[in-house]
């Protein structure tokens, strides 16, 4: 039985002033029955991992190699070594803004699991590929490219997010979200075997919030949600972990 992930990605927002929600969030899900995550930007992921309690602390990116001359970049040791469990990889805004291609998510996934985070693999297609019958050919692409050798069930994490339904209150019927879990389950199986395909957890993410999240929730093959606009709060993220409690 996977347990269920409750992930937030607050994007680029956040301050010092915000860790009074992880303290509240901390506080209404301390009974939570799934895995509560928040990947906040890089400045606040050591408070977020200090302050303890069931809210863990990610990442939203990192970078290919251990460490060097690349000025500006975080790479998954320091993500680590600042208490990140964590790492997602491979978002479509971080496809779109950075020109991050599947070979680029495959060598930051490496990276991630050398230095022991659980990578958390972005997949999902346009409004323009859904329209043109394409959504499982591009998935199952992102996922081949996107993924290395040596999944375990518990260091990957694969979060389907139709580029369409982020951040504007779209969702995809829960039939469509349910093709496209079977389909990842699938393409898990073939390539990692039967027990890493199964143990692998498949985050549904776009417009999940506290009134949908119960209908998504119950779809076969999500295990939780990836969760942006409705994670910045802890009573409306808190709704979210409950859903994904039961
Ligand atoms: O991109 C997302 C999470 O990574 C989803 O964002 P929204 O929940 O704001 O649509």
């Amino acid at each position: 039985m996977r347990r269920k992930l409750a992930a937030g990605n607050w994007k680029m927002n956040g301050l010092q002033a915000n860790l009074s929600e992880v303290r509240t969030l901390n506080e209404l899900a301390k009974d939570a029955q799934c895995d509560v995550l928040l990947c906040p930007p890089a400045p606040l992921i050591g408070a977020i991992a200090a302050e303890g309690g069931v809210v863990k602390a990610g990442a939203q990116d990192c970078h290919t190699a251990v460490s060097g001359a690349h000025t500006g970049e975080i790479s998954a040791e320091m993500l680590a070594d600042a208490g990140a469990k964590y790492v997602i990889l491979g978002h479509s805004e971080r496809r779109a803004d950075m020109g991050e291609t599947d070979t680029i998510v495959r060598d930051k996934t490496q990276a991630a699991w050398t230095a022991g985070l659980v990578a958390i693999v972005c997949v999902g297609e346009t409004l323009d590929q859904r329209e043109a019958a394409n959504t499982l050919d591009i998935i199952g692409g992102q996922l081949a490219g996107s993924i290395p050798d040596g999944a375990s069930g518990l260091n990957l994490v694969v979060a389907y997010e139709p580029v369409w339904a982020i951040g504007t209150g779209l969702t995809p019927t829960t039939d469509q979200i349910g093709e496209v879990h079977d389909f990842i389950r699938t393409r898990l199986e073939r390539r990692f075997g039967t027990g890493v395909g199964r143990s692998t957890r498949i985050l549904y993410g776009g417009s999940m919030n506290p009134k949908n999240v119960t209908e998504i929730a119950a779809v076969s093959n999500v295990d939780g949600g990836l969760v942006g606009g409705a994670s910045l709060k802890a009573a409306d993220f808190n709704v979210i972990v409950q859903a994904l409690s039961t």
